[in-house]
């Protein structure tokens, strides 16, 4: 034992020894490197102090960040400590790791930055490349023209008439989750169901058959369903999708570098395979059908046609491959319909049911609305007859107040930024937040937060919500291209469940409803039980 202490003394004084015998240029080359890193992170982690801004420290952000980075805490949860901490401003500065992040607090103030501030936040960042192959040339992600362009040929997809046509499809799934919830409950009218499970298997179906025309069977086959393991890995957060966030934050190039674009390579694979495949199908078919992937393949076809009459009339300006619906878009886009028409969906009527069940009077006012609704049609109800389901409406706009699936809004600075009345310039590169759940759970804009009312929303007291507080399919030109498809078909599953059942808690069912850390969109942790009793 003398022995070992002695020889580490021994040990220690040879290095110090080593260390004071350096050339002094390499100690000074040390010296001077440790100096430039101190004073290059100082100057980035005094970033909002200099500016005048209020915000939270760096010291707070990076331990905030951690837990993150992982797992040990939902983004949502990190975020709404630093929105709580910047209680009483406007808006505040933060840090992700050193890079300068925005959050808003004041909801008056979102339309001036997300509507009139396009220019400065037009898009989520970084750069998307073309060619990549990776869908990362998606909607969400596209930046610049090419987010214009796409956006505004894939808008008419959402128009009343697709809807309707699409609503026929929903009710075909909806049918289907019906038949199956009849066996389970077949025996004693009543069954204990994990929700779920259950809504996340009919999201799939859905969005499958609206997406691109394809029978994914997650009702009546959950465990041999690859498309919805794969759809659910895009919404994941892993060591890639944490490795992909700090490379960001580092520097956007780094994240090509290291080849973290976009979903993992067999997911991306796995994903261009399936859109391919119904590609090939619909055109071998030449059946036009009515599905979001039909409607981008006749897009793309049109503008081929008329990039060849243009060539042959010898106009050089509109040429064949300005086709902005090549391959990797189309891809790309139907990846993002499937991952939001799951995840979110799923999410909300889930919510939205487990809500229903501690809340019978609710659930019983909304049953007379269905009945009410039935009578009136003959027995179906149809697409025009949801939008006359006042009380529905106000069921599913409480559910996203308390629940908004997406969590919080963000964008890229990429070009300067004034803040009104006042001296601040939000500059280039510096991140956005706009918390949306934080302010939708704010007792200053919605008294008693934590309340699941749908009066909030009822004819009488809509006018009291305070603009730019309720945002749950966000603001300004990027909000959700597909909002009332969305709506449709959370609408459209909850009256399903309602009109043939009653909702209950039961043994399993959790008495607080918490949050996923692995997904980074606003997902039910774990299973969500609830007892289904048939009605009479
Ligand atoms: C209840 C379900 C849904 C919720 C709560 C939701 C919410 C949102 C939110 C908050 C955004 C960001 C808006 C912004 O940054 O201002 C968004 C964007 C988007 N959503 Fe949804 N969404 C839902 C369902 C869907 C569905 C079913 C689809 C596709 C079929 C979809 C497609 C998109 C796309 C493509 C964008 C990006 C739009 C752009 O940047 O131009 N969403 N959604």
């Amino acid at each position: 034992m003398i022995f070992m202490v002695s020889q580490t003394i021994l040990n220690n004084m040879e290095l110090l020894q080593g260390l004071l015998s350096m050339p002094s240029n390499s100690t000074l080359v040390c010296i001077g490197i440790s100096l430039f890193v101190y004073y290059y992170l100082q100057d980035k982690v005094n970033y909002w102090a200099k500016r005048g801004v209020a915000y939270v420290p760096a010291s707070k952000c990076l331990s905030l960040f951690i837990p993150q980075m992982l797992q040990s805490r939902t983004m949502l949860e990190v975020v709404s400590e630093q929105y709580d901490l910047l209680e009483g401003h406007s808006y505040g500065g933060v840090y992700q790791l050193t890079r300068p992040t925005v959050i808003l607090r004041d909801p008056a103030m979102t339309k001036e930055w997300l509507v009139k501030g396009f220019t400065s936040f037009h898009d989520r960042g970084p750069e998307v490349e073309e060619g990549q192959g990776n869908l990362s040339e998606n909607l969400f992600s596209l930046t610049g023209d090419r987010w214009h362009t796409v956006r505004t040929k894939l808008s008419p997809a959402f128009s009343s008439a697709k809807l309707k046509v699409m609503y026929q499809t929903l009710k075909g799934c909806a049918e289907e989750l019906n038949a199956h919830l009849q066996g389970l409950c077949e025996k004693r009218d009543e069954a204990e169901i994990d929700i779920k499970d259950l809504v996340g298997r009919y999201a799939m179906d859905a969005i499958g058959a609206c997406a691109m025309g394809i029978k994914c069977n997650a009702i009546k086959d959950p465990d041999n369903c690859e498309m919805k393991k794969a759809v659910k890995a895009i919404f994941t957060i892993n060591w890639r999708f944490t490795l992909m966030q700090l490379c960001m934050l580092i520097h956007p190039k780094l994240v090509k570098i290291f080849g973290l674009a976009g979903p993992p390579k067999d997911l991306t694979k796995f994903l261009t395979s399936v859109t391919k495949q119904a590609m090939d199908m619909k055109a071998k078919s030449g059946q036009p059908r009515k599905d979001f992937l039909q409607i981008m393949m006749s897009a793309s076809e049109s503008e081929t046609q008329n990039g060849k009459e243009h060539s042959q009339n010898g106009d050089q300006t509109v040429k064949s491959e300005d086709n902005i619906f090549t391959e990797n878009v189309i891809t790309g886009v139907i990846s993002t319909f499937l991952s939001a028409g799951l995840d979110p969906v799923a999410a909300t009527v889930t919510f939205g049911l487990y809500e229903l069940a501690f809340h019978p009077e609710i659930q019983e006012r909304l049953f007379e609305e269905i009945q009410a609704a039935r009578m009136k049609s003959g027995g179906e109800i149809e697409y025009d007859d949801i939008k006359d389901m006042q009380y529905l409406e106000q069921v599913v706009n409480e559910t996203l107040r308390l629940y908004p699936a997406a969590g919080f809004l963000f964008r890229f600075c990429r070009e300067p930024f004034q803040v009104q009345d006042s001296s601040v310039v939000i500059e280039k590169s510096v991140n956005l937040l706009v918390p949306q759940m934080c302010i939708q759970r704010d007792p200053k804009y919605f008294p008693e937060p934590m309340k699941f009312d749908p009066e909030r929303f009822s004819k009488e007291n809509v006018d009291k919500i305070l603009p730019g507080s309720y945002l749950p399919f966000g603001e300004g030109p990027r909000f959700c291209i597909a909002n009332r498809f969305a709506l449709m078909n959370v609408k459209t599953m909850m009256m399903t469940l309602v009109s043939d059942y009653t909702l209950h808690p039961c043994a399993k069912t959790k008495n607080r409803m918490t949050f996923d850390k692995k997904t980074f969109s606003l997902s039910p942790e774990g299973e969500v039980w609830l007892k289904l009793k048939k009605r009479n």
